[in-house]
């Protein structure tokens, strides 16, 4: 088993969890009760890729749920000196055990505000100590560079925003029900993108391996994936420098830095048409690669495929920045690690034991 087979796996718990969202969600409505009608505001709280999978997620939420929706850190969040009564704060950590995150859940319990969490085991400290729990289906994730976790983070937090619109009636029962077909359609997909990602990266290889770093950009709901990219391939690859833009916010001043020793990844799926296609023909002009990711751009480093027109997207875009991390760690000959001590221990902890 390496990483790539662990990426391939995440259609298995999409489908887990779109066949058992009701059972899923049922602790975290028989807890809410009542109070499901006086919450004017959800807070995504997470770290790394928890925090990552709340910025992808977070549209939806508030599109889904119809209510205002915001994703943020938990150390921003904890220097916060106001805090939304009505809010429904939403921790999410694979885990359960990063500590900022335990934190923030407990200030909010203590103030008697409406706490979920979002870990892979009934049993994780930010279970236990949370008004209630949702399971995070992980299909027992080996890696401790959480890549399952990432999609299943997202989608949970999706289906949980389309449980509560429904109930609040923000969701009709015919837009609810395209939004299953949409998910399950997305699922369905996963492997030819797995397949056409391997494929484009050996076409592409010398090019990408031979570089200092890698720019991501993603609109809308891919800031997040481009976020979750630039993370996981310095995390996994080991050896290059990593950023993610929000598409628009990335061209004010960083565009300037770019040189040949840059890969610019270009999320194109249609989102800002216009600043994502200048931005393809400015690097390509004047600064070396770009990466179009998407939308067919009729050049050779292109891995191109019809983006999805739906919130799911990001589960077509979060494997090809997952293998694409996966293979520039395995083809330069670096062992992936499934969970184990970290070199950093004994310096600073961000989870606890
Ligand atoms: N390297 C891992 C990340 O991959 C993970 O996203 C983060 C948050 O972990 P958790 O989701 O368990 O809170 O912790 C570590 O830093």
């Amino acid at each position: 088993m390496n990483l790539i087979d662990t990426i391939r796996r995440v259609p298995n718990p999409v489908r887990k969890v779109l066949e058992e969202r009701k059972a899923l969600t049922k602790d975290m409505f028989d807890y809410l009760g009542d109070r499901l009608s006086t919450i004017n505001e959800i807070i995504l709280i997470g770290s790394g890729t928890s925090h990552t999978s709340c910025q992808t997620s977070k549209e939806f939420v508030e599109t889904a749920s119809g209510i205002a929706s915001t994703a943020i850190l938990p150390n921003i969040f904890l220097a916060k000196r106001v805090f939304n009564p009505n809010g429904l704060y939403i921790f999410t950590s694979q885990s359960g055990t990063s500590t900022l995150v335990n934190i923030a859940q407990r200030k909010m319990k203590e103030l008697g505000y409406a706490t979920v969490a979002i870990t892979e085991s009934a049993e994780t400290p930010l279970a236990k100590e949370s008004g209630c729990h949702v399971l995070m289906e992980t299909d027992n994730e080996e890696f401790g560079c959480r890549t399952i976790g990432y999609c299943m983070s997202v989608f949970t937090h999706m289906i949980i925003a389309m449980e509560i619109g429904l109930k609040r009636q923000a969701l009709s029962e015919t837009e609810y029900a395209k939004y299953l077909e949409d998910a399950q359609k997305a699922a369905d997909m996963h492997h030819e993108i797995c397949d056409k990602t391997m494929e484009w990266f050996d076409r592409n290889k010398w090019k990408l391996m031979n570089k200092d770093g890698f720019v991501i950009y993603g609109a809308g709901t891919l800031y997040g994936t481009a976020l979750e990219g630039a993370l996981k391939v310095l995390e996994i690859a080991r050896r290059f420098l990593c950023v993610g833009y929000d598409m628009d916010d990335g061209m004010h001043g960083p565009t300037m830095g770019y040189t040949n020793r840059h890969a610019v990844i270009i999320f194109d799926d249609g989102h800002n048409e216009n600043i994502t296609k200048g931005l393809i023909r400015y690097v390509r002009d004047k600064v070396g690669d770009a990466f179009v990711i998407g939308n067919d751009s009729k050049h050779p480093c292109d891995l191109a495929f019809e983006p999805l027109k739906t919130p799911f997207v990001f589960l077509q875009y979060a494997p090809v920045v997952e293998i694409l991390a996966a293979r520039l760690a395995y083809d330069y000959g670096i062992n992936i690690k499934t969970i184990g001590p970290l070199p950093e221990a004994g310096y600073f902890n961000t989870h606890d034991d």
